[in-house]
């Protein structure tokens, strides 16, 4: 079942084509994977899906509804978005960062409460931020404020999740872990991702190119050596892992 689509997306920024007839679709738990050269169009394209940035034509449906007529607070109970540079000036703690993710969520009838608390306690510790609830975020480590954007929107209890480089900033085990906690999820996911590692635990991959959606499908069909080649400028190869069998891609200029 489609929860999220793009139909024939078209973008211009200045003389720029930034998103040139994108068509995308993203399954009720599918984890899908962006990837694409700098400037390709993949932050664009997140921004677009999120429904805040508007095409010059095509549409994006969300659950079959045309976003740009949702109101904003509707479209915040489905969807949680995790920008590329996200920050804040606010002097926020940590849990006052998470929290924000309550918001959609909160009126005159539903107060904040205990189950609100709950959230954030979850969201937090599912990013290994347990016992952080406290501390400032201005004092925090570019990777652990990385993390707590990333607490927030699970606090936001979204059925799709969009992520910008979501592990720009991250040491290797915390990318592990959000790759495994972003692929156990159970959601509809779509993230931008520029490790092409990573991407082959996606359920799907699409490859963007100079604003175009140049080929999607699943990663062990879509990253092939040519492709590749072709779209980043570079000679790739695909080697086996001999303890696992697993894939793992090697990149030369
Ligand atoms: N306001 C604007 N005016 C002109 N060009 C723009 C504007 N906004 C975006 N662009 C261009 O659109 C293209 C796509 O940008 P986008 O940020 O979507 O790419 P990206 O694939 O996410 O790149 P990266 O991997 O570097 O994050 C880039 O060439 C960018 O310079």
């Amino acid at each position: 079942m489609t929860v999220l689509e793009a139909r024939a997306l078209h973008l211009r920024r200045g003389r720029a084509r930034v998103l040139d007839d994108v068509s995308l679709r993203v399954g009720r738990a599918e984890v899908l994977g962006l990837v694409g050269p700098n400037g390709s169009g993949k932050s664009t394209l997140l921004r677009a899906l999120a429904g805040l940035a508007r095409a010059d034509t095509g549409r994006v449906l969300l659950d079959g509804r045309d976003i740009a007529r949702m109101p904003r607070r509707a479209v915040a109970r489905r969807l949680a978005f995790v920008a590329q540079f996200a920050d804040t000036a606010d002097r926020l703690t940590v849990a006052g960062a998470a929290g924000l993710g309550r918001i959609p969520w909160l009126d005159r009838d539903n107060p904040w409460g205990p189950a609100d608390d709950a959230r954030v306690a979850d969201g937090l510790a599912r990013v290994g931020l347990a016992g952080m609830e406290d501390r400032d975020w201005a004092s925090l480590s570019g990777g652990e404020r990385q993390r707590v954007h990333i607490a927030r929107a699970l606090v936001q209890a979204p059925q799709i999740l969009l992520l910008d480089e979501p592990t720009n900033h991250l040491d290797i085990r915390h990318q592990l872990q959000l790759l495994d906690l972003v692929t156990g999820l159970g959601i509809a996911v779509v993230i931008a991702l520029h490790d092409l590692n990573h991407a082959l635990r996606c359920d799907r991959v699409a490859v963007m190119q100079a604003g175009r959606l140049v080929r999607a499908g699943p990663p062990d069909r879509v990253l092939e050596p040519a492709l590749l080649g072709r779209v980043f400028g570079i000679r790739a190869h695909r080697l086996t892992d001999p303890a696992d069998g697993q894939a793992v891609w090697r990149f030369q200029p």
